[in-house]
């Protein structure tokens, strides 16, 4: 029997209509909704202080609630200003449509039916699928469009950064949908994004010139940076210069509640994360520090575990949680779109993101693809890492996994 075909278009089916999200339509960021009511959340009771940023001081808020992370960014949370206030409720609103997207039963066939996916048509007649990186791709790039922020959005899919607005204070850079070679298991996945003012010196130049140097950016100019990781829970972890935060998809209410303030990374951990199937074309000092730690011989006298997930922002995201270093130490992972706005969350919770030799985040990029070894992680772990000199691995023979 032929199975019949369900209608998904996730321009238009988020939140999908079911009991939990009972068909309302998104919540973009109203200018003041601290006094709302919501329901009492059985898992944390939070409250932002008014000072920018600080949410040292947890309570009862006077609703009952918790914050969300509309709240969050608003007045009476961090306080970051009503553009980017404005331009972070279109990209969470764009992370919750992914992260249907990526749960969904259909999203193989997501590109037959998406009136955003749009592709040449097939045999069929149809549209043919896309894959969900590119489709994730379109959602954020409308979104932020829609926003009306954006200047240019500089996308790990796209080949050049693309100008959307004269106007728009901010330039994002994104890596839309990070692991998407997992989907097919269900293992986790994750988008990163990274915010930086627009550059107004560079008003005048040519459109394609200006939107390249303001892709361009160093990390240490970050405004905000963040990545959604979409598994047993979506988890928004994000920075604004103050500490790094993250906020759970409550499925009940479709909001983003603060679940970890202030997130601090142990200065130690007892986790590696690698793809140590290539240790045969390690150089010898990466070799020697995962020996060492594996056999409780560095400086933490405990045998470190190995966990690799193969998806950048579920090992980073544990990482951060856990402590240790998570890293890949071949030319793979991308400056702009992963490593700066990794970095930039890492160092917010006291850690580290390197190269293997230098910050990352002082590394002026000179192409908008460019890669690099990247590694990530506690303090103490990284710096003890870093002594062993020789961590950076030349060899780079194409692998088919
Ligand atoms: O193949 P390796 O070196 O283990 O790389 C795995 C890494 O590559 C990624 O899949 C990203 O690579 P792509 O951008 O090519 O998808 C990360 O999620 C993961 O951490």
């Amino acid at each position: 029997m032929q199975s019949p075909i369900v209608p998904l278009n996730p321009g238009y089916n988020f939140p999908p209509k079911s009991p939990h999200f009972p068909g309302k339509s998104p919540r973009l960021p109203p200018k003041s909704n601290l006094g709302r009511s919501r329901m009492a959340s059985p898992f944390c009771r939070l409250r932002v202080n008014s000072k920018i940023g600080d949410i040292t001081s947890l309570s009862s808020s006077s609703d009952g609630g918790f914050p969300t992370l509309s709240e969050y960014v608003g007045q009476g949370g961090a306080n970051v200003g009503d553009d980017l206030v404005v331009l972070f409720g279109h990209l969470e609103y764009a992370c919750k449509k992914i992260a249907a997207l990526v749960a969904s039963p259909y999203n193989t066939s997501l590109g037959e039916h998406s009136g955003i996916a749009g592709g040449g048509a097939g045999a069929s007649g149809r549209d043919k699928p896309k894959p969900l990186d590119i489709v994730s791709n379109e959602i954020i790039l409308s979104s932020l469009r829609n926003s009306g922020k954006v200047a240019v959005m500089a996308s790990e899919e796209d080949d050049a950064p693309i100008w959307l607005n004269d106007d728009g204070p901010f330039v994002v850079v994104t890596d839309p949908l990070d692991g998407s070679r997992n989907i097919d298991a269900s293992i986790p996945t994750g988008t990163i994004f990274g915010i930086y003012n627009r550059l107004v010196e560079a008003d005048h130049l040519p459109t394609e010139e200006k939107a390249m140097l303001n892709s361009l950016q160093s990390g240490s100019r970050l405004v905000a940076s963040g990545y959604v990781l979409y598994s047993s829970a979506t988890i928004l972890c994000t920075s604004f210069g103050s500490g790094t935060h993250a906020f759970t998809l409550d499925h009940s209410t479709g909001d983003f509640v603060l679940t970890h303030p202030s997130i601090k990374i142990p200065p130690r951990g007892q986790i590696y994360s690698v793809n140590d199937a290539r240790y045969f074309d390690w150089p010898e000092g990466l070799r020697r520090y995962i020996d060492t730690v594996r056999q409780g011989k560095g400086k933490n006298p405990k045998k470190y575990s190995a966990r690799y997930i193969c998806s950048l922002v579920a090992d980073f995201h544990r990482t951060l949680l856990y402590g240790g270093v998570t890293m890949n130490p071949r030319d793979h992972l991308r400056l702009v779109y992963e490593a700066n706005p990794l970095s930039f969350l890492v160092e917010q919770a006291g850690g580290r993101g390197s190269d293997g030799t230098i910050r990352i985040l002082s590394i002026q990029p000179v192409k908008l693809h460019q890669r690099l070894p990247l590694f990530l992680g506690s303090l103490e772990d990284m710096e003890e890492l870093e002594t062993y000199g020789d961590v950076q691995q030349k060899v780079n023979p194409g692998y088919e996994v």
